[in-house]
Order: structure tokens, then sequence, then C-alpha cells
């Protein structure tokens, strides 16, 4: 079926069968008079759509793929803005940004010469109806399709990959951005709603407006195209309304992910199969006959962009973090006052509960997420995590705390209990907190089950053992130690102590988590629910447990 797509820009080149080849999965069209030759491989291919120019015409296929640079090749052009932030590239030329959206013309003769498989795997059928929505009217806006571009998400680059990737790729099916409120959009003319974040609250006042009301033209559910980290998942979860449990889930606003945060845990988690089976494709073709480089796989861009197009929406499992009165959310942000240089000013605001889908910690995990973030260790991206952890690590803290859980499908009345002093204690929903830090290996993308993995005071050096072993695709888990003689018992069930000769990193599949902390200090008092971080007052609690509804969905790979 061919799709309606913008038509053809006058000049451009359309490539035919005699020009083109296919070799080691890679597009190669020869160079004409007017364009320079191009190789395009198939982890670069978003989606590929076949349109009809005009009635009789034959029909061409456009190639629409994403061309990022390698990190080798970014430095050997003197491109250094994946290390950029913002704020440091004011002083110099700004970097072309790291990615450059692309589209390629083939004519209907090259379908002899593409292997079939290219054709079925990249060959888009059907349009999601968000796509395709006509506003029919000189009046504002009513489609159903949101981007949200987080300008301080990561290293700052969500304006530019929505400047150079996104925009042009919705325009590709005709769509334009509307940003005022009240703007007029003209008939015929199909649209979506662009939000650029102004204030950390720009996010949570978008999704208040999110709804049943926010369905569009075609009684689609909102689907929210969302350039951020978690932090931007996390803003829409706590702010969408709450759903009568009787709501279809399949009328709930849906996101789209692009991972331009620090961690992008939710995204790389819901992705990890794709890297799973790159690594295995790569370490399959790696022989000592074949001296080609091993296939990375698609980029996280690439993966994200695909499950944009070709995805289908699926419920977002959530859990409800509860705290204890006079508990406060913490955060940082640079403040200017007159004939002062900016300084960071402490915010604080009390909260009772919030919804997660990634991560509810204690100890090591929330006290990194906490220090780590000021401006100075965000310059360094994802790097920040490592640069901090190397200072706490130095300090090596217990977190004195009394933790109790309840194991998947076991009854409340009787929770098992672990020892008085910890390092680690965090109940996640997903896989990985980075895309190379597997936390928790038995999560499966979206299978809703909390796991909890905790470890006592082993100091500072086996911390450090311990979570590069979780670098190392989750190999923590299972890892055990002698335990020190005279040591207290890392865990016991409640009533049932007994002294075990080696202690390990505990991991268990849970339904509920109680956390009630000990400490005086107010420093060793903060949890952290998906990078927001709460501290409890002397002698408080957090509750965790899974939700019973879900309230957003989630756009994931169809196959
Ligand atoms: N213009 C802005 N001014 C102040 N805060 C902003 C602005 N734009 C976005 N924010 C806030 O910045 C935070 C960015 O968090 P986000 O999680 O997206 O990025 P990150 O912390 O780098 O990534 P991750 O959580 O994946 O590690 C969000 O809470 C968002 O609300």
């Amino acid at each position: 079926m061919a799709v309606s797509t913008s038509a053809v820009s006058p000049g451009t080149a359309v490539a035919t069968a005699s020009s083109v080849a296919y070799e080691s999965n890679e597009i190669i069209i020869a160079a004409t008079a007017t364009a320079p030759a191009q190789r395009i491989h198939d982890d670069e291919i978003l989606f590929i759509v076949r349109r009809q120019e005009q009635d009789g015409q034959p029909e061409l296929y456009h190639v629409c793929w994403l061309r990022e640079p390698t990190p080798a090749a970014a430095a050997a052009s003197g491109d250094d803005s994946a290390q950029q932030d913002q704020s440091s590239a004011s002083s110099a030329p700004p970097s072309p940004p790291p990615f450059a959206f692309c589209t390629t013309v083939l004519d209907e003769s090259v379908a002899k010469v593409l292997p079939k498989g290219v054709l079925r795997r990249h060959l888009l059928a059907d349009i999601a109806p968000v796509f395709q929505e006509d506003d029919g009217s000189l009046s504002p806006s009513s489609s159903s399709l949101h981007v949200i571009v987080s300008t301080r998400s990561g290293l700052g680059q969500a304006q530019a990959f929505y400047d150079a990737v996104l925009k042009p790729l919705l325009g590709v099916f005709g769509l334009a951005a509307v940003t005022g409120a009240g703007e007029a959009v003209p008939k015929g003319q199909k649209s979506y709603n662009l939000l650029v974040t102004s204030s950390s609250r720009s996010i949570a006042e978008f999704a208040q407006t999110l709804g049943k009301a926010s369905a569009g033209s075609t009684g689609a559910p909102a689907t929210v195209v969302l350039l951020s980290g978690d932090g931007g998942v996390v803003d829409l979860l706590n702010g969408v309304a709450e759903q009568d449990e009787d709501t279809d889930v399949r009328q709930l606003p849906a996101i789209a992910l692009l991972p331009l945060g620090t961690g992008n845990a939710l995204f790389h988690s819901l992705h990890r199969p794709d890297y799973l089976a790159a690594a295995a494709a790569a370490s399959a073709s790696t022989t000592e006959e074949n001296t080609k480089p091993a296939p990375k796989g698609p980029s996280s861009f690439v993966l994200g962009l695909r499950a944009l197009f070709k995805g289908h929406a699926a419920p977002l499992p959530n859990f409800e973090a509860r705290f204890s009165p006079g508990s406060h959310t913490v955060s940082y942000s640079l403040q200017e006052e007159e004939g002062k240089e900016a300084a960071l000013k402490e915010q604080a605001e009390n909260v009772d509960k919030l919804r997660g889908a990634i991560v509810a910690s204690y100890g090591f995990h929330a006290q990194l997420v906490w220090e780590s973030d000021t401006p100075e260790y965000r310059k360094h991206g994802d790097k920040r995590f490592g640069m901090a952890a190397q200072e706490l690590l130095k300090v090596s803290h217990a977190y004195d705390a009394d933790v109790r859980f309840v194991k998947a499908g076991a009854t409340v009345a009787a929770p098992n209990r672990l020892g008085r002093r910890f390092n680690y204690v965090l109940a996640t929903m997903v896989s990985n907190l980075e895309k190379t830090f597997t936390i928790s290996p038995a999560s499966e993308p979206l299978d809703g089950q909390l796991r909890l993995v905790h470890f006592g005071d082993v100091g500072g050096a086996k911390t450090m053992d311990i979570m590069m072993a979780a670098y190392n695709n989750g190999a923590h888990v299972g890892m055990t130690w002698p335990s020190p003689a005279g040591d207290k018992p890392a865990e016991e069930a409640m009533g049932d102590a007994k002294e075990p000769a080696e202690e390990s990193v505990g991991y268990d599949a849970i339904d509920e988590l109680q956390v009630n902390v000990l400490e005086q200090d107010s420093r060793w008092r903060k949890v952290c629910i998906d990078g927001t971080i709460i501290e409890i007052p002397q002698g408080g609690w957090m509750k965790v447990r899974k939700a019973p509804t879900p309230v957003l969905q989630i756009i994931v790979n169809r196959d």
C-alpha cells in the first residue's frame, strides 16, 4: 500500500537499479554527476515509505535514515559535541549536532536489487492514526500528537535533536508544529503540539492537561513524544489524572521515549532485548577468518524512532511510594541575585506519595543520584555518576535502617527483615539504570515485577566490586564472599535467625518494601524515586508497592 507523505522536492536525485547495490548490510548508491556516492547501513534505516507522485507514475521508495558519526569519527573531525554541555558551548562556535536525518529516494526498479528482507523489515505499511489527523478548520490545533523537548535533560541536546531529526521526520508526513495555545491551523494542515520546556514545572503542568479530553479528531489517545531522560516520564506519571479502575487502558495517553537524558533507565531497559540480540549477532560474526568489524546494531536513537513509527502502545507498570509525615523533596537550582554570582539554592516541597516506574532506593544509589546532581557534575553527562561514586566510596557510609519486604506471592503477615546496616537497598521495575548498568538482570521489559537488590555493610571496596559486576551484564547477582567472623547475619526471617557462612548480594522478587530510616544526620536520610530525591525525617519511613492500575501507556517495538 502506498502511503501519503510530503512530495519529493524538485531536484531530488532518484536512484535507479543500475546505480544501486546491496552488500554487507549496506545499500550502496553510486555517485552521479549531481550527487555523491552513499552507503546506508541497515542499522541506520528508520523506515522506508512507498509513494506515488502522480497517477500513472511508478511508485518511489523514500528511505528515511539517521546518520550518527562514531565517537572516533567525531573526534577526528574535531566535533566533540557528544561531550559538550550547552553552557560551556556558549564561548566557542557551536558544534554541529552529532546526528543528521537523511532521506534517499529510490525508484521502483531497485526492489529487484534489494534483498526481500530489507523491504520486509523496513517498509512502513501503515501509518499510525496519530500521524494522520487533519485539523480540518482554521482553529487552534486539536491534534492528539504532542512533542516535548526537555531543554535541561542530559547534555542539553534535546533541542538540537528535535531541530535536526524529529522536526524534518514529522515533516515527511506533512505534520507541522503548533506552539501557542491559541495558534490557528490552516484547513487541511496536519499538525502536532510542541512544548519546549522553560522550567522544571513545564512537563508536570502539561501533564495536568492530558486526559480523555486530549484524544484527537480520530479518537486516538494522546501520544506524547518525550525528548528527555527518566525525569520527564516521572513528571508525566505524577501529573496525569488518576484513572478510574474501569478505564480502558487503550485510551490512556501513550509516551514515545527518545533517550535524551543521562541514565535513560526506562528507555534502555525497554530496549535491552535489542542490545542483547545485537551483541549475540556481533559475537556470531566474529570469527578468525572474518576480518570485518562486527556490526554494533542500531543506535538507541534509531531504536527509539523505529518504535515511534512502527511500534505499539502497552500499559506502563508503575509503583506507589509513600512517605512518613514531614518528608520533603530536595532539589537544587542555580539562582541569580542582583550583584552576586548565581548560587545553588535548595528547594523543598512536602510530599507524602509519588508514583514511579523505575526505582525506589535508599543508601548508596540514592546518595549517588543526589550528590552527583550539581551543575558542575552534570557537565560530564553519565560520567558524573562514576566521578561522584569515587568520592562517596571513600566515605563508605553504612546506612542505619530497619528494612522489611514481602516476597512476591507471600503473605504480608510474614515479612522478611534485613539486618540493621546497609550499603544498598534498591527496589526496581526495570533491568537497567544506564545502558550498560544492569541492576536487575531478571527484569523483562514491562513485566511489572518489583525486584529488590540489597547488601549490608560491606565497605567501599566491595561496594565498588559489586557495582562493577553490575556493569558486566548484571554479574553482581549471585556474588558471594566470606562473612567476616563475628558479624551480624545479613538477612534473617523474622524470629528465625541463623548465622550464614557467607554473605551475598540479595536479589528477590517482591510485592512490598518498607524502609524505616534510623539515621540522625539528614545527609544520610535521602531516598530516591526515579531520580527525585526525598528527605525522610528522623525516625521516618518509605513504603513501596506496585500500583494496581497503569496511568500511562508506553510505545514499544512491535516485535
Ligand atoms: N528549562 C528548564 N529549566 C529547569 N528545569 C528543566 C528545564 N527543562 C527541563 N527541566 C527539568 O530537568 C529535569 C531533567 O531530567 P531528565 O531526567 O529528563 O534528565 P536527566 O536527569 O539528565 O536524565 P536521567 O533522569 O535519565 O538520568 C526534569 O525534571 C525537567 O523537568
